[in-house]
């Protein structure tokens, strides 16, 4: 029996590509689209930088193309092209100050071309999806840690409000056709590198998020770190969130594929990524000072607009209903950041 075939859809992103690597060593066949919006390409080879360095490290092929997933005629080609067993979508934009500039982009892009590749999926006879969502689905949490129970679509932005519709629009898919097996997996705060230091998060310009923002101030591309906020009423002040690695994230990932493939259930599953551990901005900052033996100079400063004080999963149903459970601390997420950014000081433009 041939291996499954799984499209990845942005896989030349941060998340992608670290979970195309954990497919491919779990022996999936990968099929990767990405328009390369937001990945780098140093356009000599014909895959993104990032999926080139899973392949030198899997020592596995990926078949990649340039598709813009709001484009029917592209979308439809690649199905035209390979047999698809199932579908991992991670395409789309992501960047919360950015959405509320911009939202029609954002809802073209990341709802429009979510439709287009739903529609491509059932031209085809595909119904086994697994989705890239967030805890940022649940707003402003009213109990902690935040289960799937507890209540969706209070989003403060745009770019949260394509995630909360595009659930909605899966569950309505689901009730009206129950072919379709649907996984939305709600990341908390993914962080971290393969171990092997050689893909990790490469953000375009200044980062939105703490972690890269901490990195940089420590390899030296940033002065400061600005700590948004030290009043909050949490262990020292400052914000707190379920910070997990990327790689536990992607087994997570393995683990809803695997799910898929074996069960004749269908419907609508969605599980919190996140390990039930609550980890301050300061907490952080202390430990990628040790696993990088770097100062991380910052400031405390006012709280940014959107922020809430504490933020974690309960993680319990993904590790009963999947067998997965985050297992690597804050101190591996510093340490593969840290081996990451210090030997990529620019990300992977920077040979
Ligand atoms: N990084 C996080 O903290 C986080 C948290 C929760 C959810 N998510 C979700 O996970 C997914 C991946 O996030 P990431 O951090 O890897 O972001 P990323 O920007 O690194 O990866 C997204 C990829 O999708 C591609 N893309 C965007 N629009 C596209 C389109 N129309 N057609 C084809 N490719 C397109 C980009 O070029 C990029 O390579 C996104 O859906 C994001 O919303 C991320
Ligand atoms: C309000 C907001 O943007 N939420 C998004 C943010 O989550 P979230 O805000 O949790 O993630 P961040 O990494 O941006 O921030 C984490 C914590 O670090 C603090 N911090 C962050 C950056 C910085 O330079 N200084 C600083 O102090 C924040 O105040 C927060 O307390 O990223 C997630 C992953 O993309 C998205 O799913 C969320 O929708």
């Amino acid at each position: 029996m041939a291996p499954p075939t799984v499209l990845v859809t942005g896989g030349a992103g941060y998340i992608g590509s670290h979970t195309v690597l954990e497919m491919l060593n779990a022996g999936y066949n990968v099929i990767c689209v990405d328009n390369l919006c937001n990945a780098y390409s140093s356009g000599a080879s014909k895959l993104p930088e990032a999926l080139n360095r899973v392949q030198e490290i899997t020592g596995k092929k990926i078949h990649f193309y340039r598709v813009n997933i709001t484009d029917r005629e592209q979308v439809r080609s690649v199905f035209q092209e390979h047999k698809i067993d199932m579908v991992a979508h991670f395409a789309a934009l992501k960047a919360v100050g950015e959405s509320c500039r911009i939202p029609l982009q954002y809802y073209h892009n990341n709802m429009t071309g979510t439709n287009v590749l739903l529609e491509a999926m059932a031209d085809n006879n595909v119904f086994k999806f697994v989705y890239s969502s967030s805890a940022t689905v649940y707003g402003e949490p009213k109990f902690l840690p935040v289960t799937e129970e507890h209540p969706t679509g209070n989003c403060t932005s745009p770019y949260g409000k394509t995630k909360y519709f595009t659930e909605e629009i899966l569950k309505d898919l689901c009730k009206s056709d129950k072919r379709w097996a649907v996984v939305s997996l709600r990341y908390f705060n993914p962080v971290g590198a393969h171990i092997s230091g050689r893909i990790g998060e490469d953000p375009n310009g200044e980062p939105n998020n703490l972690m890269p923002y901490i990195a940089q101030v420590a390899v030296g591309r940033r002065p400061k770190l600005s700590v948004y906020g030290s009043d909050f009423p949490t262990k020292d002040g400052t914000g707190v969130r379920d910070y997990i690695h990327i790689v536990d994230l992607a087994e997570g990932h393995v683990k809803a594929l695997d799910k898929l493939r074996n069960i004749a259930e269908t419907g609508f599953f969605a599980y919190n990524l996140g390990t039930g551990v609550g980890c301050s901005v300061l907490e952080l900052v202390h430990a990628f000072e040790r696993a990088s033996g770097q100062k991380v100079t910052y400031e405390l400063v006012d709280r940014r607009s959107g922020d809430v004080a504490t933020c974690y999963a309960d993680a319990k149903l993904a590790e009963q209903a999947l067998g997965w459970k985050a297992t690597r601390g804050i101190d591996k997420m510093c340490e593969d950041t840290w081996r990451w950014q210090s030997q990529n000081p620019n990300g992977y433009a920077q040979k």
